[in-house]
């Protein structure tokens, strides 16, 4: 049997699009009341039985006949032996990568990430001390493909931003591990590698077992168990974001080779079989080749089963009446990625608000995003664009405010302090602000 891949195919004129707009629109983790219920109790027993419950899940979940965490964990050789093993392409490949990654996270530490103070006239002093976090743990998803490029997107930052001790889990479904994987965790510095994921990998990076150091903070792409797991564990630990199953929207003017942005909408479906793509566009005979490089194009793509049941259960092809419209939908929708797969991008690009990334002009591919223009992939899904930016410098550091006020700076503060503070009818605030003032000033 051939197989097909027919996305939705959806039009703005047409009175039921609100309708089946929204049924195509989130998948959240939340709505899936049994991948939680999984989460919760995989969670619940790591916490309960440490080492042993992620030893139990790790097998059963990734077919390993493990016999305890510590078999586990890779040796900093073992990265080093990866790194050292590959062929020269894709170790120069993965070097260049990390390059251009680690660069453009440094210009974000310089641009926002630094520390910073000022005086009043008075001489107080005011400002805010960054200070990186001390233990990270860092998820490199590995269920359904191999992630090198996410290894470098979660590690370079934390090393940019000075984290102490990066700790990464990945899983190894049949035992199998990537050495590129490996080779990335040693380009990028990571502190201890543990072949562990899913849920029973958050909850043991969030928790702590005998085996694996509780950390800070959680960052890291995942599926829908990881995504689910994250959101549960934030409170005991920090985590960046929902990066979950990949998105990708383009907004097409009709200008760009109908293949091209075909393969861009493969090159998102082919993660994960929960995966979104959706084209927006104002030209309906422009949809119309899209579809038929779709139909061309599935039946050469190794991942094609995957893609299919992407595009088929979640994909959208919809027509709009003007490019404007396109984009106030796309600012509804607020993707992981959007392209703008136009002749003019710039024209559309203040328009556009919400995105995790914002891929301009028909030369800019997501993929490059993906893996080395430098921008980090690590962005959020399902809508949480509106309140949610890239994993970052930022993720990895904390902000302290630093408040030094001098005696002439107390003269002036404690008058407001101490009339506010009784207003609230908290006495010591007020008598502590007061014990600082002069008293000639309160004369
Ligand atoms: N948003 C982003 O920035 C971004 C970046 C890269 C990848 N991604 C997404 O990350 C995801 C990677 O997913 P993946 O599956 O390949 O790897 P993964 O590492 O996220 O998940 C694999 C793990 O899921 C758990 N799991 C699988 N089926 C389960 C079940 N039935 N019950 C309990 N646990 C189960 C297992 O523990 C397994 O080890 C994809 O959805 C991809 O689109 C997102
Ligand atoms: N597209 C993913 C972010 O959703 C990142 C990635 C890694 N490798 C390929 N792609």
């Amino acid at each position: 049997m051939t197989m097909k891949a027919t996305p939705s195919r959806l039009s703005t004129t047409s009175a039921s699009f609100d309708a089946e707009f929204k049924a195509r629109l989130h998948w959240s983790a939340e709505a899936d009341a049994a991948i939680e219920q999984v989460v919760a109790d995989i969670l619940a027993d790591v916490r309960k039985r440490g080492d042993l419950a992620v030893l139990e899940y790790t097998n059963r979940f990734d077919g390993l006949s493990a016999t305890s965490v510590a078999e586990l964990e890779l040796t900093q050789d073992a990265l080093k032996a990866a790194f050292d093993g590959l062929p020269a392409a894709q170790r120069d490949a993965l070097d260049a990568a990390a390059r251009r990654v680690r660069s453009y996270h440094e210009a974000q530490k310089k641009a926002s990430g630094e520390s910073w103070s000022y005086r009043d006239a008075d001489s107080t002093l005011l400002g805010q001390k960054v200070t990186p976090l001390d233990r990270v743990g860092i998820y490199v998803p590995g269920g359904k493909a191999t992630y090198p490029s996410s290894v470098l997107m979660n590690a370079l930052p934390a090393h940019v931003a000075g984290v102490g001790e990066i700790i990464m889990v990945v899983p190894t479904p049949r035992g199998e591990k990537n050495a590129m994987v490996l080779a990335a965790a040693y380009i990028a510095g990571v502190t201890r590698v543990f072949t562990i994921g899913g849920a029973q990998a958050v909850a043991a990076l969030a928790y702590g077992t005998e085996t694996v150091p509780p950390v800070n903070k959680i960052t890291g792409p995942g599926n829908a168990y990881v995504a689910a797991a994250k959101r549960r564990v934030f409170g005991t630990v920090g985590i960046d974001m929902i990066a979950g199953p990949s998105e990708i929207l383009v907004l097409a003017d009709g200008s760009t080779p109908p293949d091209w942005v075909a393969m861009d909408l493969f090159s998102q479906a082919e993660h994960d079989e929960l995966a979104q793509s959706i084209l927006l566009c104002p030209d309906a005979a422009y949809i119309d080749r899209v579809q038929a490089e779709i139909d061309r194009l599935l039946p050469t793509m190794p991942r094609a089963e995957i893609i299919a049941a992407s595009l088929n259960g979640r994909g959208a092809l919809i027509h709009t009446r003007s490019m404007e419209e396109a984009c106030e939908i796309s600012n509804r929708i607020a993707p992981e990625h959007l392209e703008v797969s136009s002749s003019d991008p710039h024209r559309w690009e203040p328009l556009l608000r919400h995105a995790g990334a914002i891929f301009l002009g028909a030369f800019t591919s997501e993929s490059l995003g993906d893996y080395c223009a430098g921008p980090n992939h690590v962005l959020p899904t399902s809508g949480t664009a509106r309140f949610s930016s890239p994993l970052g410098v930022y993720d990895f550091q904390k902000r302290s405010s630093l408040i030094e006020v001098s005696e002439a700076g107390a003269q002036v503060l404690g008058p407001i302090a101490v009339t506010l503070a009784e207003g609230e009818g908290l006495q010591a605030h007020a008598e502590a602000a007061r014990l600082r003032i002069k008293q000639e000033s309160l004369a």
